[in-house]
């Protein structure tokens, strides 16, 4: 290439702000990104940009922050139609007297398949590009996301009990084993194993979801250390602590996600320390539900992948990443009892790199960098509510919320444009959630 050689691409996108994450900390001034098919070609100043690129299409972001697609890690998306049902209640109160009953109720395929479009809207509307589903009847969430063009780890659930998906764990293995088998490799949708709980889920169905993982490289997300009643029952009926019986039984490791993990001892740590594996933090379903406090500066000082989820939207009660960010930010500075905890760009760190190093795909995902894949977002930083700017990283997390995301790209495909949704059509998604509410009301 000459020093005159003038590259064609398709897409051209100015920036004001860039927040890369790669290198961390980096906040750059007037860069643009050019996006040539699903990658991300180059990022370099804008003056530069004119010198070397002709693109077919150029978006103009005079007052935006540009950043890599959000990552959330943890949520049960069709319980979004559940939004508001159970306020106000511990864990198990919440699932044993309401949640789990509505789910008997209600849950079937059309179920999931609006209630996951509802959360997806509310998801791409918010800045997150990619999510993890753990809920019943996965194979109608993969091909929602599929057809939507939303990167999503799929987990199909496994339990004891039967449910309205199968009649028991090795229902629900034969079934999740199709899933992986329908969808391993693909670029879009990564299916995966969703054991429920340590208080759900018995030692036999535990050591098949291990062996289906080693087979087939499928991660394992489970709900761990959630509550301390949790621990407390499993040394009255195993003699172990859940992360104890974890380890004994292969779940431990690098292929695996622990969501919760609050009450954690020395014990845990060393254990979680020596095997690896993500830890996925839901500072606000946490909160709302009385359940505990993650000790996230430990867990990072211990060397692990700390990674953020909203839980579903029965127990949050939104799923925006922006708002959770706040959340984890604050609540890691009073949990550590030092407001050097978690600064803004390690909450902006955790909500993309580290989910994307969870998910195995931290060599395409979770930064801006030339050769990745073209998963980005852009912040509107204009209103009053994040004005003045000195900081962009800074407003992401502690001033912002989540509705001043302006445009998103994913695989890069034009998703949210000026805030409008590109492929999901909203009214006719709303006619469905009013029968839904309709439905449940009666
Ligand atoms: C097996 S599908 C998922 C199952 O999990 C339930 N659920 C939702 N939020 C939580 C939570 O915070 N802890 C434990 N279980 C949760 C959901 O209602 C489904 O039944
Ligand atoms: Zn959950």
């Amino acid at each position: 290439m000459t020093a005159n050689t003038i590259i064609a691409a398709d897409t051209r996108i100015n920036a004001r702000w860039l927040i890369p994450i790669e290198p961390f900390g980096a906040v750059l001034d007037h860069q643009a990104v050019i996006l040539q098919g699903s990658r991300i070609t180059a990022v370099l100043p804008q003056a530069d940009a004119d010198q070397k690129f002709r693109t077919r299409e150029t978006i103009d972001l005079p007052n935006h922050v540009v950043l890599p697609g959000l990552i959330n890690l943890h949520g049960h998306t069709a319980m979004s139609l559940f939004r508001g049902m159970a306020d106000d209640l511990p864990l198990m109160t919440w699932l044993n007297e309401h949640i789990w009953p509505a789910e008997g109720r209600f849950v079937c395929e059309q179920f999931v398949q609006d209630g996951s479009r509802l959360a997806m809207a509310e998801m791409l509307r918010t800045g997150t590009t990619t999510f993890s589903d753990m809920y019943f009847f996965p194979e109608a969430t993969a091909q929602a996301a599929h057809d939507t063009g939303m990167r999503a780890q799929v987990c199909f659930p496994l339990m004891d009990m039967p449910t309205m998906w199968g009649s028991g764990p090795d229902e629900y293995l034969a079934k999740g084993a199709d899933l992986i088998a329908q969808w391993r490799g693909d670029d879009f949708i990564m299916p995966a194993i969703g054991p429920h709980a340590p208080y759900t889920v018995s030692d036999g169905p535990l050591t098949a979801a291990v062996a289906l993982s080693e087979q087939t490289d499928a991660a394992i997300q489970i709900h761990l250390h959630e509550t301390a009643f949790e621990v407390e029952e499993a040394l009255k009926l195993t003699g172990k602590r859940p992360t104890e019986r974890m380890a004994d039984l292969g779940v431990l490791g690098t292929n695996s996600q622990y969501v919760h993990m609050t009450q954690l001892n020395e014990v845990d740590l060393d254990l979680l320390a020596k095997t690896g594996g993500h830890i996925v933090h839901c500072p606000e379903s946490n909160l709302k539900l009385a359940s505990g406090l993650c000790p996230v500066q430990t867990l990072i000082d211990h060397g692990l992948n700390v990674t953020i989820g909203t839980d579903g939207a029965a127990s949050n009660n939104d799923l925006d990443l922006f708002g959770e960010l706040k959340t984890a930010a604050m609540l890691a500075k009073a949990v550590a009892g030092d407001a050097t905890s978690l600064s803004a760009h390690k909450a902006l760190e955790m909500a993309t790199l580290n989910g994307a190093r969870a998910l195995g795909r931290d060599q395409e995902l979770g930064s801006l960098v030339a050769g990745k894949l073209a998963d980005l977002i852009a912040v509107d930083l204009s209103d009053p509510f994040i004005q003045p700017v000195y900081d962009p990283a800074s407003h992401l997390v502690y001033s912002n919320h989540g509705r001043a995301v302006s445009h998103s790209w994913i695989h890069g495909v034009p998703q949210l444009q000026d805030g409008r949704l590109t492929r999901i059509d909203v009214p006719d998604l709303m006619l469905r959630v009013r029968d839904w509410q309709r439905h449940i009301l009666s």
